[in-house]
């Protein structure tokens, strides 16, 4: 085990104008198990290729435990990798196929059996030692890929998307295991995904990227709670954090309010420098009650009109319209009215981010 530091990465591919990575930073603690998520494109992969030397950086610094490796060969990592696509070899049983690494490093066949024995138990596999992949569902290839990199004693474990071709339910049920597993070895883990349930549910932190940089790294309530800018806001949570754009404005009282066109709410006393400016409201779907629904008093409100009332089993789904912006809300599965019916929803305060539209940062609300 190990930790991991990034220091300033920057990677261009031959022909592409922006940078892949742009002066990326990271450090993964000893046992950590950080989540680099993203939507396609923004760099996961590259920065994970980087770490296990199949990429060299154009600049920057790689260091796993107390050894540069920046540009070690792949080999000199003591790091193991589990890729998207199973990558096991169809002619080689499960066993072959998990011993496979430690063979080709010359450890001697009692060890290798007694390590594929392990592995095969921590993953339940060890019915099916002797079969051969075609024989086997996508889950439990999936699994034979895990078990092929726990076996080798690496310092570092790599991922990247190891769940992406399994069906739903797999999945989930593997996302558990692959959890249970993980914390168990303890082992330093880099984990790529686009998927954000996936993300929030395994990483004990999770780095947003977005366009070569990450833009937050934190734990997985952090950067789902408190989204540093409007892009995680967007990107995390299905259906994502709602936004709402309006202007601070004094209401007849003299009071500062966030005008959303013809509807406001109260602005927090430390953005009083944005009178006459605008801001955005972010907030979850789920944060938002809707009246009548035994909501606390006193809270600030809104009116939207329904106009979709979408049943989901454990919950429904409503979108609603709050002066020409849509807001979704979700309600309590048993809610039920017609469309077109004006709701009163009541935004909490400690609920409501507050974000720069021009810069798209959270700024501190009190
Ligand atoms: N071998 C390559 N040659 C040229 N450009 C590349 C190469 N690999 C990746 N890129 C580009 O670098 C950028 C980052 O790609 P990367 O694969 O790291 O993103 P990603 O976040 O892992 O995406 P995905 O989730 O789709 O795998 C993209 O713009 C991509 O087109």
């Amino acid at each position: 085990m190990a930790e991991v530091i990034l220091k300033d990465l920057v990677k261009t591919y031959p022909g592409n104008d922006s940078r892949a990575t742009d002066e990326v930073s990271l450090t993964v603690a000893d046992g950590e198990f950080m989540v680099l998520l993203g939507p396609s494109g923004c760099g996961k992969t590259t920065l994970l290729r980087m770490v296990a030397g199949l990429e060299l950086p154009d600049s920057g610094q790689i260091v796993i435990g107390d050894r540069d490796v920046t540009y070690a060969e792949p080999r000199r990592r003591n790091l193991s990798m589990v890729f998207q696509s199973y990558a096991v070899f169809p002619n080689k049983s499960v066993a072959d196929n998990i011993g496979f690494g430690l063979r080709v490093r010359g450890v001697p066949a009692a060890e290798v059996r007694r390590k594929v024995a392990w592995a095969a138990d921590l993953l339940q596999l060890t019915p099916y030692l002797d079969r051969y992949p075609a024989k086997l569902s996508g889950g439990q290839r999936q699994r034979v890929a895990v078990a092929r990199a726990i076996v080798m004693d690496a310092d570092v474990l790599l991922m990247d998307e190891p769940l992406s071709n399994l069906d739903a339910l797999l999945r989930l049920s593997f996302r558990a295991e692959l959890k249970k597993l993980v914390g168990e070895l303890g082992t330093t883990t880099l984990y790529v995904t686009h998927d954000q349930v996936e993300a929030l549910s395994l990483g004990d932190r999770v780095a947003v990227m977005r366009d070569g940089s990450i833009v937050q790294c934190d734990t997985p309530t952090s950067v789902y709670d408190e989204p540093a800018d409007t892009f995680v806001g967007g990107f995390l949570g299905s259906p994502p954090m709602n936004f709402l754009t309006g202007k601070v404005e004094r209401d007849s009282h003299g009071a500062l309010t966030v005008d959303f066109g013809g509807q406001s709410l109260p602005l927090p006393t430390s953005l009083t420098s944005y009178e006459g400016r605008k801001l955005t409201l972010g907030i979850r779907p789920e944060a938002i009650s809707v009246d009548g629904l035994g909501s606390a008093d006193g809270e600030a409100s809104v009116r939207g009109t329904l106009q979709v009332l979408e049943p989901l089993g454990s919950a429904v789904l409503l979108t609603t319209e709050v002066c020409g912006q849509t807001v979704k809300v979700q309600a309590p599965a048993s809610f039920r009215t017609e469309t077109g019916t004006e709701l009163r929803l009541r935004l909490p305060a400690s609920q409501c981010r507050w974000y720069d539209p021009e810069t798209g940062l959270l700024l501190e609300a009190r």
